[in-house]
């Protein structure tokens, strides 16, 4: 249905357990992920300005020097978060595409699952908020928004192939709408309602879009 690109249009984080590793290596894997998770709960509450690593280590109650063995700025955690984050999407793409659903509807149901994402995961939450503040963060952050663009336009394109698509909808310029108008509505679910209500301001809106863009 898909060609293998997608999955690597987002960054691929580094913080997942590999299975079969050894214990030594799982109980690290998860202490970093323990940390992210206490990260990204401070970005996500205060921002990244005004969290220290030292707030982090009280939030998981661990030493400073524990943290620091496993991220050793405050703009490292930064990165591991939001590369966390990415990492989330092609986990769902292949859980979507196995649903078996034509290309629009995949890429309709990646989109809903985005905004569940963004309403449960606080890792994903940190990560779009950490991404609103690159201009405070001194360091190599991932290029927002291209990665689900890539991944869009690759699927609205198999959609017009598939004959799903309404004649003269160009599926790059299709993808880089999805894009925005799910970046607004989140933002805007986010400062009006902390995102309580992102799920359902999502499919208001990809309801009015995909009726436009489907054949
Ligand atoms: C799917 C819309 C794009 C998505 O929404 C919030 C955000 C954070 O920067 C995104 C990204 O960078 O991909």
């Amino acid at each position: 249905l898909m060609s293998e690109p997608q999955a690597t249009a987002f960054a691929q984080p580094r913080t997942t357990v590999r299975r079969g590793s050894d214990p030594k290596q799982e109980r690290s894997a998860r202490t970093r992920l323990r940390v992210l998770i206490g990260a990204a709960e401070l970005f996500t509450e205060r921002g990244f300005r005004h969290t220290s690593v030292k707030d982090v280590a009280d939030r998981v109650e661990m030493t400073k020097g524990a943290v620091y063995f496993h991220y050793p700025t405050k703009e490292s955690l930064a990165v591991a978060i939001v590369e966390e984050h990415y990492g989330r999407w092609p986990k769902i793409l292949d859980e979507v595409t196995k649903e078996g659903r034509g290309p629009l509807d995949t890429a309709a149901r990646m989109l809903e699952c985005a905004a569940i994402a963004f309403q449960d995961d606080v890792i994903v939450q940190a990560g779009a908020r950490l991404q609103l503040e690159r201009p405070q963060i001194d360091a190599e952050l991932p290029t927002p928004y291209v990665g689900w663009v890539s991944l869009l336009e690759s699927l609205l394109t198999s959609a017009q192939e598939a004959g799903e698509l309404r004649p003269g909808v160009e599926p790059g310029r299709a993808a880089r709408s999805l894009v925005s108008a799910f970046f607004g509505s989140q933002h805007v679910s986010d400062v009006l309602s902390g995102r309580a209500d992102v799920v359902e301001r999502w499919r208001d809106l990809s309801e009015l879009l995909f009726r436009s863009i489907r054949g």
